[in-house]
C-alpha cells in the first residue's frame, strides 16, 4: 500500500546541511500496525511526516497504491490526505470552544456530509470508544484519557484507510495508556486500519505487530509479533538492550 524507495531528508541551516533521514526503504501494507521506535532525534516524526504527506522528502519517491505523491500538488494532497489519512497527536489536538461531538464531526463538517450520515457516525464511534456519555461536554471537562479516544474517534469518522499516531500515548498514564492501545489494536483488527505510531515506550510498541528500529536517520532493525503482546514486549525489550546504552535514552 505504502512503498518508500530511497528516502533522503536533509534540514539546511546557513551553513550546514544535516542529513535527517537516509536511504529508507520501507513497504507498509494493508492492515499492518507498526510502530516505530529509536532514540531522540532518530528522525521518527520526521519519517511519520514524510509518510504522511505532511512534509516531502529532499530525495526518494512515497508512493500509495503505486501512485508517487511527490507528484500531486498541495491542494489535490490535502483532498489525499482528507480522503484517506487520520492522525492523532500526543496533545490531542481537541479545539477547546468546541463540544466533544463537534470535534469528532469536524473532518466530516469539512468535507459538506449530511447531518444524519454525521449523526449516526459520531454515535457509532463514540460507542465504540466509550465516550458517548461525554458527547455534549467540553474538552477541558475529560480526562487525557478520555480526549485521546476523542482524537481516535475524530481521526476515524472519515473512515480512513491509514491513521498516524506519533506519540499518542506520550502524556497518558498506563491506564489510559492501556485503554487506548486496546482501542488502536480493535482499530486494527475490527476496521482493518494500517495504523503507524512513533512511541519510545516499549509497552506501547507491543501492541502493534511490527516494529521498526531507527538510528541515526536509517532503519536498523525490526521485528514482527509472535502473536502474544507479553512475548513481543521481551523481545521488543532485548532487542533495546542488544542495541546498547541506547535503552535508557529510550524508556
Ligand atoms: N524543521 C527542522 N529544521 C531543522 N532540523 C530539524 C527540523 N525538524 C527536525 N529537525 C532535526 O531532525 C532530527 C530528527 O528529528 P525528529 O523530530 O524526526 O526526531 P525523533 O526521532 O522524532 O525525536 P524525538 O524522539 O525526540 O521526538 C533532530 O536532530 C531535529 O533537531
Amino acid at each position: 500500500m505504502i512503498k518508500v524507495v530511497n528516502l533522503n531528508k536533509d534540514f539546511k541551516t546557513n551553513k550546514n546541511t544535516f542529513k535527517i533521514l537516509k536511504e529508507i526503504d520501507l513497504e507498509v501494507k494493508n492492515g499492518e500496525f507498526i510502530s516505530i521506535m529509536g532514540p531522540s532525534g532518530a528522525g521518527k516524526t520526521t519519517l511519520l511526516n514524510i509518510l504522511s504527506t505532511i512534509d516531502r522528502p529532499t530525495n526518494g519517491k512515497v508512493y500509495y497504491d503505486n501512485r508517487d505523491v511527490g507528484t500531486m500538488k498541495n491542494k489535490e494532497l490535502s483532498k489525499f490526505r482528507r480522503d484517506n489519512i487520520g492522525f492523532i497527536f500526543q496533545d490531542y489536538n481537541l479545539l477547546d470552544s468546541m463540544s466533544i461531538e463537534d470535534n469528532i464531526a469536524l473532518p466530516l463538517v469539512i468535507a459538506n456530509e449530511k447531518q444524519s450520515k454525521i449523526k449516526t457516525e459520531i454515535l457509532r464511534l463514540a460507542k465504540f470508544f466509550g465516550i458517548e456519555g461525554h458527547l455534549k461536554k467540553y474538552p477541558y471537562e475529560l480526562s487525557g484519557g478520555q480526549k485521546q479516544r476523542v482524537a481516535a474517534a475524530r481521526a476515524l469518522i472519515t473512515s480512513p484507510k491509514i491513521i498516524f499516531a506519533d506519540e499518542p500515548t506520550g502524556a497518558l498514564d498506563s491506564k489510559a495508556s492501556s485503554e487506548l492501545l486496546n482501542c488502536l489494536k480493535d482499530m486494527n483488527e475490527k476496521f482493518d486500519v494500517t495504523i503507524i505510531m512513533v512511541t519510545h515506550d516499549p509497552f506501547s510498541a507491543s501492541y502493534s505487530k511490527k516494529v521498526i528500529f531507527m538510528k541515526d536517520g536509517k532503519l536498523n532493525a525490526r521485528i514482527d509479533s509472535t502473536g502474544n503482546r507479553k512475548d513481543f514486549y521481551n523481545n521488543i525489550m532485548n532487542l533495546l538492550t542488544s542495541m546498547g546504552g541506547e535503552v535508557n535514552e529510550l524508556l
